[in-house]
């Protein structure tokens, strides 16, 4: 089974809350919430993949020194093995819009669980929680 190698943001604001956004429909895992991020392409480093997916996904700019390394989650999926960084993020420019997603919305921790996520994601939701 080949391991994939995606990178993921948890954007943080002023008030301790989260950015996810929703999975489109027609995509695997659609509907559920997210990480923004994607998945690094050859010849990328992890930074700079997470940072075009930024631009690409909610149309924000990110500086690499704004790039602080989190958890990561490691899952097994039916089809493949999910190893996915997450970079918390408390500065960048632009305002965030879902330009790739269904909707994006600001969460504190604590109220994520009102939110379905694909199951690699509990893990890091635990974390965030106890850390923000
Ligand atoms: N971005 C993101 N992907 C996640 C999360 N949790 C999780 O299991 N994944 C999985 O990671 C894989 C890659 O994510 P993706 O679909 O965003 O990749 P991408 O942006 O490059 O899209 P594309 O392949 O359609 O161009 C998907 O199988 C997705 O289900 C998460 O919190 N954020
Ligand atoms: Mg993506």
């Amino acid at each position: 089974m080949k391991t994939v190698l995606v990178v993921a943001a948890a954007l943080v604001d002023s008030d301790g809350r989260v950015l996810i956004a929703q999975r489109p429909e027609g995509k695997q895992l659609a509907g559920l919430w997210e990480f923004p991020g994607g998945k690094v392409e050859p010849g990328e480093t992890p930074e700079i993949a997470l940072i075009r997916e930024l631009e690409e996904e909610l149309g924000i700019t990110v500086k690499q020194a704004c790039l602080a390394p989190f958890v990561f989650a490691s899952h097994t999926y039916e089809t493949f093995h999910l190893l996915m960084p997450l970079y918390l993020i408390r500065r960048w420019e632009g305002e965030p819009e879902a330009k790739e997603h269904k909707a994006i919305k600001w969460v504190r921790p604590n109220d994520m669980g009102n939110y379905p996520m694909p199951p690699a994601d509990d893990p890091l939701v635990a974390w965030l929680r106890d850390f923000i």
